[in-house]
This record gives structure tokens, C-alpha cells and sequence, in this order.
């Protein structure tokens, strides 16, 4: 089985990089001067120093599901179980390198089609026996914890054998794939008939089709390709109670879109086996740069200005004063030093990064919307830095979780979150979110950037950074989101796009009114009577 999941995913973001992902001595000594000491260093622990208890699957379970799958497909060994056992935010992070435990699955699954996943439902809910849904394993809420809630057991249902490009209709620009298929892997198959998906998340290089849909992704250029539920337009689906397809037309008035109960129902209300999305012919031409605006206030009714006009560039991510001086910190160099003293010249007193990314079919499409967006932002006062800033960016988009597990390594706290708001409401909440975790956190870096701008609001995406506490390392963390969702609580959503999980369901309730939380029971009643499905999550 090692060739379907690399046992590293548990420890490093990707094989190749993640070993040698370290932090420049000069970055982690600009830390020390701003957190104060950091927490003492925490590598991964090996597999024998986590507690992983005897799988307690039935054997007449375990019997039918080899029977349908092949034993070789059924894994029970200790690192397997392992290597499925919750998802990659911070305190999934620290559980590995051995602070506090964390539920391990009784087995792991791999079905090789939608038939047999529907047949793995159908004996798990024979056997009660819960089933966690696995795609990528990227989940940050806890999305994929091996909660067996009150089964006799519970499985993860590893789905990346379901690897297919299944169909690719080039006049109406639809690509069904299978939901096993990863990022590069869906964008490498497309790339072959001319087009892509345009979806970009920073868990791009993991993450899955089935997993994207399941938690209402979005990618970092949802300006230009939009979020990903925007691309779907069908979804085939198993449940305990039969196979359930929808979406048959691009567009529909025949009773509520119940697409859209598969989409963000992380794995509560099916499993998800294929998706029908809208493509896009591969761009022939990019071009990334950086601007300065002098202030949130002025970057944030800069974008806003482009949202309501329709000139968004495809990536536009506005990051704040705080976070645009951590990126020119720990880019400290000569060139650093002249842009400083070159935006002081230009009367930019609190530096606000913008990075802005337009892809097209030609120069001359490019050029235009580039003019069209840069003649608001210039009204705006925006400074242009150049291309090389966009570009940089744009080669090291992916390069934040390799990061994030160095930073871990070497005894910080780093954890994000996210919201989303009305631009009425977005600055003050931007303040009150900074202010929770400030009083939870003592001394810590709290940045903040929108990347997902629409015309009526916005999103926040928090990055903080502190010392980690070595007597509480989880209660730690635990308090300041508690504090910080609570500050999100009635003003924002309580997740633009990393989903519901574990992790915000208590939070949901107030979001979506009591009423809402029923209808969502009703529905999960309806397709899934015995409740097999990831048990804990979402409701
Ligand atoms: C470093 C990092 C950066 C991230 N950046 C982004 C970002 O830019 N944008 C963004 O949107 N998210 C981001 N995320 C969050 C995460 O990557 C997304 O939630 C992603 O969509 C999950 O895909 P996955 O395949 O890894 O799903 P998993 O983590 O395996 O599962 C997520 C949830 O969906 C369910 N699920 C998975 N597959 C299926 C299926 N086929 N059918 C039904 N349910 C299923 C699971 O049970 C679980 O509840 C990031 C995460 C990390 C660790």
C-alpha cells in the first residue's frame, strides 16, 4: 500500500521538500526578538512512541469488506491506521510529536470505484460501523478525526484509488473526475485536452476533488476561476440508503439546489465519488505583481473598489501591516532597505502588500484587464513594486505548510483561521478578532490577509505566530480560537472555506439558526438512518 499514501504526508508536506523545510537563522532569531524564547524544539515522534489501540472491527466486518475490496485493500496494520488518523491543523501537528493523544481508525478502506464504495457503505451500516471519509487528509477542523461516536467501530475510508479522469466534454467545458484525484494530478489530466480547473488552494499539492467539494473550497485565485462549489455542476454521490445524482442542467428553477447538501456536507451526508466541473482552457499567458497601499483602510477600499467595478485580477491578496512586514523582514536584504526608503519617498508610511495575478488567452486580454484594475488601484494611491514581487509570490504559494512544520520543529505556536464578513463589518471584525487573540496569547504576531474579495464583502485569513507553551501546548491553541470564534461569533461566518469539522460545530447553531441544524438532521436522517457517517463532524 506504501505507493497509494507516503507515510511522510503524517510528518512533512511533501516527501521531497518536507525533511530538508528549515528556517533561515536569521528568521528564527527576528521571532525570537518579536515573540520572545520559543518553545523547546518538537520533532515528529516516530510511530512507536504514539499509542495506537487494537482495532476493535468485528471479524464478519472485516471478512465482508475483504471480500469486496480484497484483503490487500483492507489495512490494519499500525502505521496505516496512522497515517489516516486526523487531518493537519496545529493541534493535529503537536498530537504527532507527542503531546496528548488523538483517535487512530480501526482500519483503512481503499475501494477502487463508486460500486464499491456504495457496498462499503452498505456493510458498515449493516455491522454499525462508522466511516471517515479521507481524501487528502489536509482537513484543519477535524474533519477526518477517527471519531467513532457510538458505533461498534469505525473506518477510514481512503479514497485516492478512486484516481480518474472519467469524462471531458470540450463543447460545454465539463470534466467529470473521480474524487481521489488531487490537484496536480486533476490539472495534469485536464492539462492533456486543454484545460484546467483554475483551483489553487495552498493544500493544492494534497488535497482532493472529493475533498475540495465536501468543504466548499476556496483556491487562492477564486477572483478570476471563483470558489469551487461555483465550478461544480454534479455531483454523484453514495449513501447508506442508495446511490443519490444531481445536477442534470447548467442551470435550474426545479425546487432548492440539493447539489448543494453534497457540497460542504464533509462526508456527514455521503460520500462523494465523482464530480462534474466546469473547466477552463489552460491560460497562455501570466503575469503577477506587487503594489503598496498605505494602510487597511485604504488597501481594503481599494479592493473593495474592484470587486463592485468587476475588475478583480484572478489573485488579488491584500495582506496587512503586520503581515507585509513579516514578508519584508524575513526578506531582509539591500533590496528591502531601498523599497522601504523608496515608499517613505512616496509617502507610504504603514506598507499594505498587494499581490494581483491575471492569467488569459493573450497578451492583449492580460494587458486589458491589468489596465483596467491598475487605473483603480492608482487612485487608490497603490505604489507599483514590479513583477518580480508577483512572481515571487507566485513560485513560493505553495511553500507556507513546509514553513508552518519547520516553525512547529522549532517550538512555535502557528496556527490560521479564517472568516468572512460584509465590507460594513469587515475592519471592526479584523480588530475584535485581533484583540481575542491578543488577550489569549500575551506576546504573539497576528497578521491578516484578504484573498477571496466579493462585492459585497470579503474574507479574513488570521496567520499567528507564538511561543509555544510547553505545560499547555493544546490548551494553548484551544483557548485562543475558543476566544476568536467567539469574536467571529453573530458578525462573521464561522469559516469562509476550511469547513465545519469538529472543530466549529458547536458554532454552527448560531450561524444557521436551530431551525437550520434540523433541516441538516432531517436530511442526514433521510440518506443515512443508522448515522455511520463521520460521526462527530458538521452536526
Ligand atoms: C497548509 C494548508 C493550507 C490550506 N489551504 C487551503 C486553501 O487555500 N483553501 C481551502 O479551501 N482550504 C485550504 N486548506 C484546508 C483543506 O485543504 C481543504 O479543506 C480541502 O478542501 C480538503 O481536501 P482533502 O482532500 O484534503 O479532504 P480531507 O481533509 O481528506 O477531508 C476534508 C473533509 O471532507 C470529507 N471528505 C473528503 N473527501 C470526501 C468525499 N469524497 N466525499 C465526502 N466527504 C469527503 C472528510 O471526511 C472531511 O470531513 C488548507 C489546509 C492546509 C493543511
Amino acid at each position: 500500500m506504501t505507493e497509494l499514501i507516503d507515510h511522510r504526508l503524517r510528518r512533512s508536506w511533501t516527501p521531497e521538500a518536507g525533511d530538508a523545510a528549515h528556517l533561515p537563522a536569521k528568521a528564527l532569531r527576528w521571532l525570537v526578538q518579536r515573540i520572545g524564547p520559543l518553545g523547546s524544539a518538537a520533532p515528529f515522534a516516530p510511530d512507536s512512541a504514539l499509542s495506537v489501540p487494537e482495532p476493535v472491527l468485528g471479524e464478519q466486518s472485516k471478512r465482508d469488506l475483504e471480500e469486496l475490496v480484497g484483503a490487500e485493500h483492507v489495512l490494519m496494520a499500525p502505521g496505516e491506521r496512522l497515517a489516516r488518523a486526523g487531518g493537519l491543523s496545529y493541534l493535529d501537528l503537536v498530537r504527532r510529536r507527542g503531546f496528548g493523544d488523538f483517535p487512530v481508525p480501526d482500519a483503512v478502506v481503499l475501494p477502487e470505484n463508486p460500486a464499491e464504495v456504495q457496498s462499503v457503505l452498505e456493510i458498515c451500516a449493516r455491522h454499525d460501523v462508522g466511516v471517515v471519509p479521507f481524501g487528502g487528509g489536509t482537513s484543519v477542523v477535524g474533519g477526518v478525526a477517527a471519531l467513532r461516536g457510538d458505533k461498534s467501530a469505525v473506518i477510514a475510508l481512503d479514497l485516492t484509488r478512486l484516481g480518474e479522469l472519467v469524462s471531458v466534454d470540450p463543447v460545454s467545458r465539463i470534466a467529470v473526475l473521480q474524487a481521489g484525484v488531487t490537484g496536480p494530478e486533476a490539472d495534469r489530466l485536464l492539462a492533456a485536452h486543454g484545460f484546467t480547473l483554475g483551483h489553487v488552494p495552498q493544500s493544492y499539492e494534497r488535497a482532493t476533488i472529493g475533498g475540495f467539494a465536501a468543504t466548499r473550497s476556496a483556491g487562492q485565485a477564486s477572483s478570476g476561476y471563483g470558489r469551487f462549489e461555483d465550478m461544480v455542476s454534479g455531483v454523484r454521490l453514495a449513501t447508506p440508503r442508495g446511490e443519490w445524482k444531481l445536477g442534470i442542467a447548467p442551470a435550474s428553477a426545479a425546487g432548492p439546489d440539493l447539489r448543494h447538501l453534497a457540497i460542504g456536507s464533509e462526508g456527514a451526508l455521503g460520500v462523494i465519488t465523482e464530480v462534474a466541473l466546469r473547466v477552463r482552457p489552460v491560460p497562455e499567458v501570466r503575469r503577477y505583481e506587487g503594489f503598496v497601499l498605505d494602510g487597511w483602510e485604504k488597501g481594503t477600499d481599494a479592493v473593495r473598489e474592484l470587486a463592485q467595478r468587476h475588475v478583480l485580477a484572478d489573485v488579488t491578496r491584500l495582506s496587512d501591516v503586520d503581515e507585509s512586514e513579516v514578508s519584508l523582514a524575513l526578506n531582509d536584504g539591500w533590496k528591502t532597505k531601498v523599497l522601504r526608503r523608496y515608499l517613505k519617498a512616496r509617502g507610504v508610511h504603514a506598507p499594505c502588500l498587494l499581490i494581483v495575478g491575471w492569467e488569459g488567452a493573450s497578451k492583449r486580454e492580460v494587458a486589458r484587464r491589468r489596465q483596467e484594475t491598475v487605473r483603480v488601484l492608482e487612485r487608490f494611491g497603490a505604489v507599483r513594486i514590479g513583477a518580480a514581487l508577483g512572481e515571487s509570490w507566485r513560485r513560493g504559494r505553495f511553500s507556507g505548510p513546509r514553513q508552518r512544520d519547520a516553525l512547529i520543529d522549532n517550538g512555535v505556536c502557528v496556527e490560521t483561521l479564517e472568516t468572512a464578513a460584509y465590507w460594513t463589518e469587515l475592519s471592526d471584525l479584523r480588530d475584535a478578532v485581533r484583540a481575542a487573540l491578543t488577550a489569549t496569547l500575551g506576546n504573539a504576531i497576528i497578521m491578516c490577509h484578504v484573498s477571496h474579495a466579493y462585492e459585497t464583502g470579503a474574507s479574513l485569513y488570521f496567520t499567528v505566530l507564538t511561543a509555544r507553551d510547553e505545560a499547555d501546548p493544546i490548551g494553548q491553541w484551544q483557548r485562543a480560537k475558543a476566544a476568536a470564534s467567539e469574536a467571529i461569533t453573530g458578525i462573521g461566518t464561522i469559516s469562509h472555506h476550511h469547513a465545519v469539522g469538529v472543530d466549529h460545530a458547536r458554532h454552527l447553531p448560531a450561524e444557521i439558526g436551530e431551525i437550520g441544524v434540523e433541516v441538516l438532521r432531517a436530511a442526514k436522517k433521510t440518506v443515512d438512518p443508522a448515522g455511520i457517517l463521520n460521526p462527530g463532524k458538521l452536526l
